[in-house]
Order: C-alpha cells, then structure tokens, then sequence
C-alpha cells in the first residue's frame, strides 16, 4: 500500500517512478521516447533504452552472494570498473550522463540507473516492474565478474551463480535482457570486432547485429526466433562459434525453457518481470531498500509555504491517479487551521500526465481558483494544520487523518541580495518561524555534489536571533547573511522536537529581489511588497 504523505525521500522516489510525461513529469522518460532514441552522435541502429537496461545488468553482475560485495550501487560509473573488459563499449558513459543528470538529494545515481532500467522496460513495450529506492552509490569499484561471450558454459553458470541465479534464472535472465535488449539492442562492430562483421548499412552506422527482429520492443521473438531456427542474434549464430554464449545458455536445458517463452508471451513477460526486479534489488549486503513504491491515489506535491506581511501564501498541486479530468469533476481543498477555524477553495486544472507506456493517466490541479501556479493566502496567525481534498463531492482525507501541512517555519518573500559584486554577504536569507514553535535549528540547505558524483546536501546554520523580531503576530525572523556562491539554489531545513523538515521548493538566491528595493534591513522585513 502507498506510503503516508508527507515523506520527503519517499515522495520524490514517487514522482521520479510515476511522473513519468506530461505536467511535473521527470525528464529521464524523455530520452526512450520514442524506444529507438539514441543521444549520441549520429549513430544509427543503437538506443539509449538497450544502454541502460545493459548498464544496470553489469553494475549488478559483480554482486557475490558468498561474501555481499557487489551489485547495483552504480560502482560501474567508476573508471576503475568501466574501462574493464568485460565493460567493453562506450554505452556505460553514455547511460550515465543521462541517470547522472535526473539524481538529486533523494535520488542517488543507484536509485536513478535502477529506475532507468524500469522506465526503459517498461515504456518500450515490457512489462511494469516493481522498483525500490534506497541504493547506496559505490565510491570504489567492485571485484570483476560481469560474464563475457567468449566464456565457456561452466564459467557463465558458476557467474551467474554468484549473482544469486540458478541455471534456469540464467537462460531466463539472459532471455529477458535479449528480448528486452536484445529485442532493445544487439552486439556492435567496434568494440566486439570478432562477433559482428562491418555491415555497410546507411541505416546502421555503428554496425550493430541485433538480437531479434523487434530491436527496440520488449516481445518474446529472441524465443520465438530461436525455436523456430529464424534468429539472427550475433550471439546464437555469431560465425564465431567461441563467442556465441547465448546459444550455450540458451541450450543447456534442452531448450525447455527458451520453448517455454516462444509458447507463451505472457510466461515470458511474467517472468522477466519478476527477473528484472530481483536484478535491481541485488544489492551489496547492509543496504536497506524501501518497501516497493506504489501511487499515492491523491497525491500533493510542491506543497510550499511562503510569508509575506501578513499572509502565508500556499501553493502547491494535487495529483489525482489514474483517472481523467472528465472523472474528477470539480476539484478543491479544505484545510483547518491553529484557531479551530476551516477554509476551502477550489482547484484550477493544471494538466494531464502518462505513465508506464500510457497504462496510467494522471490529473493535475494547482491550488488556486483561477491560475494553477497561483497559491492561496492564509491569515499568518490562523495558519495551517493540514488539508483534505474534495474531488467530484468526495472527501479524500485518508480516513479523516487528512494531510498534515508543518507551518512552523518557511522562506520569507523578505530575502533579498545586497548587490551582485560588492561585499563580503551579499545576500540575506529570511526565514520566518512561528512563535509556538522552539526549533532546535533552522539551516539552509544547498546541493552539492561531492568529488564522486553523489548527491549531498550542505547545511548552512541560520542564527537564532538575539532578539525576536517580529514579522506579525504569530512569526518572527531568523535571517542568514551568506555568499551566493556559497549556497547556491537552496531549500530549508529545521531541526524541530527531534525531527527534521525541509522545503520542497528550491529557491535561486540570485533571483532575490535587491536589498535596496525599500527594504533597508532585516529588522524591517515586508516593507514595499505588494500582496
Ligand atoms: C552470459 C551473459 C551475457 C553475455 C555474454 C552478454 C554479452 C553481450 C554482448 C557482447 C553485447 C553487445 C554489446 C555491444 O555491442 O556494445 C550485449 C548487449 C546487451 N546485453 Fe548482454 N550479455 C549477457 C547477459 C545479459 C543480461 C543478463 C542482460 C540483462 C538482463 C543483458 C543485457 C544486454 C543489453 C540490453 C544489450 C544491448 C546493448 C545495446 O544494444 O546498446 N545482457 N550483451
């Protein structure tokens, strides 16, 4: 069952999985679409789907079940494991300055590239594939092991014993990354020069052979064509007998089991379903996954509270899962506030999304009456507590638990840069805190990414006021005075009764309004903003 709103890390995994096109979609699903796409110079015949769906295969074929080294923690990334051998071809760095791009603080590279796999499989015709997040991104390279084509039977099954996979998951895996990739993608000239032969091909540049006839579409043909003695994959019937691996594995049962995908497409599909998912959940041991990420039916998202004067301004949209506009109806919000008192609005329509090869349609709405990127003003010292939707008459409040807004601290519309070039601080960071609430700390929050690539936050502590300064009756000011180089697009965090909170949305401190505008300091916040 889905996870409870608000979690930070679990509602980005979310929309990472499941906003895949259309209004907030992620931009990763962009790049297999359609499943031929391929970035990379003008090469024909190759698509970014097959590089990803590969990459996640050899980042997890180094995990030992013996000792739980190893597996999918992007360690592949790594020059001393991608320029291996057995990592032959520039699909690895390819791959990565794509799942590199989509990480952020709740997405590591691990968590992006497993996902790439499943938005590749699953948007290319394959079947939807449970995805977890959590992975932990390797900072040294893992023992080698990934299996090569030129090795023999007994060497690819003791391999892929140790990745955890009987003989049967063998054949099947290995079918399952052929139909998909093979069926995604298939062997290139340059790096396996003894496989594929140049092919002359205007439509082929990079003169690949692929695995089946339907390249770029996750069907059973590798079986079908197989069986039927049809294939031509370069690794079946390569004119190099040592390097046709597949025609080893695939015929180490007798066929059984390759027999048993070419009967039956749904056998198939279940299968490389559940195959997939166990190869991204290979882990090295220690890391915890989260439970399987599953749609929030009613999902808020870039809930934001701003101060301005008097007024916390709340904006925000809703997404409706698997539904249409038509079937949402009338769409609005009601919330409670710190006095017993309760407001409500409606909703404008802001867009419709897709996702997993358009099995799901989404709704979104932006909370506001008119214009779905307004917010809504809320009376500072009435505040909010939490929020329940009303879509088409319906109460959506999670069984009266309803969903909980922390208005304790939030970004003051106050901050404002000094000057670009002159002075030490040049800008001031404005946090408004509400006067019940005693934090502990209130930090600033910067992403970084650290000399291996990972995403990190970097806090900057924002000083506890001397004095209270008050900003209305129920807030007073917290202000940083900090270098734009120094933080750089932030959010803010809070340390409050032993939990820590954090904004969603990232402000760029260089979009500060100018100190100078009729602000003269941090002791007069709010003086010539306009409502
Ligand atoms: C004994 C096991 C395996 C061997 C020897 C093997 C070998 C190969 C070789 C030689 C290529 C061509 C790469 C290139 O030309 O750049 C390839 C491509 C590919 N492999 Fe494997 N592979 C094995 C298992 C797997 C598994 C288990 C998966 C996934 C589940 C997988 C997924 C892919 C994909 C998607 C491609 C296409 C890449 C593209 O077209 O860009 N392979 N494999």
């Amino acid at each position: 069952s889905p996870h409870i709103w608000p979690s930070p890390k679990l509602d980005a995994l979310e929309s990472a999985r499941f906003d895949q096109f259309g209004f907030n979609a992620g931009i990763m699903p962009g790049f297999i679409q359609p499943c031929d796409s391929f970035l990379f110079a003008d090469d024909t015949g190759r698509s970014n789907a097959a590089d990803w769906i590969r990459t996640a295969y050899h980042d997890m074929a180094t995990h030992s079940t013996t000792d739980g080294t190893g597996g999918l923690d992007a360690s592949i990334r790594l020059d001393a494991e991608m320029d291996r051998p057995e990592n032959a071809g520039d699909g690895f760095r390819n791959t990565f300055i794509i799942v590199s791009g989509v990480t952020n603080r709740y997405l590591g590279i691990a968590d992006a590239l497993a996902l790439a796999a499943v938005v590749a499989i699953e948007n290319c015709g394959g079947p939807e594939i449970a995805y977890r997040g959590g992975r932990i991104d390797a900072i040294e390279a893992n023992t080698p092991g990934v299996p090569e084509p030129q090795q023999d039977l007994r060497s690819h099954i003791a391999s892929f014993a140790r990745q955890g996979c009987t003989q049967t998951e063998m054949i099947s895996l290995v079918a399952c990354g052929r139909v998909s990739l093979h069926s995604f993608g298939g062997v290139q000239h340059d790096p396996f020069p003894n496989i594929v032969d140049e092919l002359n091909d205007p439509e082929n540049t990079d003169d690949i052979a692929h695995f089946d006839t339907t390249f770029v579409h996750f069907d059973n043909n590798v079986a079908t064509e197989y069986i039927s003695g049809t294939t031509q994959n370069p690794l079946v019937v390569g004119f190099n007998d040592t390097t046709n691996s597949d025609k080893r594995i695939f015929g180490n049962d007798g066929n059984a089991t390759m027999r048993s995908f070419a009967d039956s497409p749904s056998l198939f599909t279940s299968t490389c379903a559940e195959l997939f998912a166990r190869m991204i959940d290979t882990v090295p041991s220690g890391v915890q996954l989260t439970d399987v990420i599953t749609p929030l039916p009613v999902k808020p998202d870039n809930v934001e509270l701003t101060m301005v004067n008097d007024t916390i301004r709340l904006s925000g949209q809703v997404r409706l899962w698997n539904t249409d506009q038509a079937s949402a109806g009338t769409v609005g919000v009601l919330w409670d506030d710190h006095l017993g008192g309760q407001g409500n609005t409606t909703f404008a329509f802001a867009g419709t999304a897709s996702s997993i090869g358009g099995k799901y349609n989404s709704v979104w709405y932006g909370f506001n009456a008119i214009t779905p990127f307004g917010f809504i003003g809320l009376d500072a010292a009435a505040g909010i507590e939490r929020f329940r939707f009303v879509v088409n008459g319906k109460l959506e409040d999670r069984e009266g638990v309803g969903f909980e807004v922390q208005d304790a601290y939030m970004f003051s519309l106050t901050s404002c840069l000094y000057s670009l070039n002159g002075g030490e601080d040049p800008l001031r960071l404005d946090v408004a805190v509400r006067n019940d609430v005693n934090p502990t700390r209130i930090y600033a929050e910067s992403l970084v990414f650290d000399g291996f690539g990972r995403p990190t936050i970097a806090e900057t502590d924002i000083p506890r006021p001397d004095q209270p300064v008050a900003i209305n009756a129920a807030y007073s000011l917290w202000s940083l005075n900090a270098s734009a180089i120094d933080l750089g697009d932030v959010t803010i965090g809070a340390e409050i009764d032993g939990k820590r909170y954090s904004t969603v949305q990232r402000r760029s401190v260089l979009l500060f309004p100018s100190c100078d505008g009729g602000i003269s300091g941090p002791t007069q916040p709010g003086q010539g903003l306009e409502l």
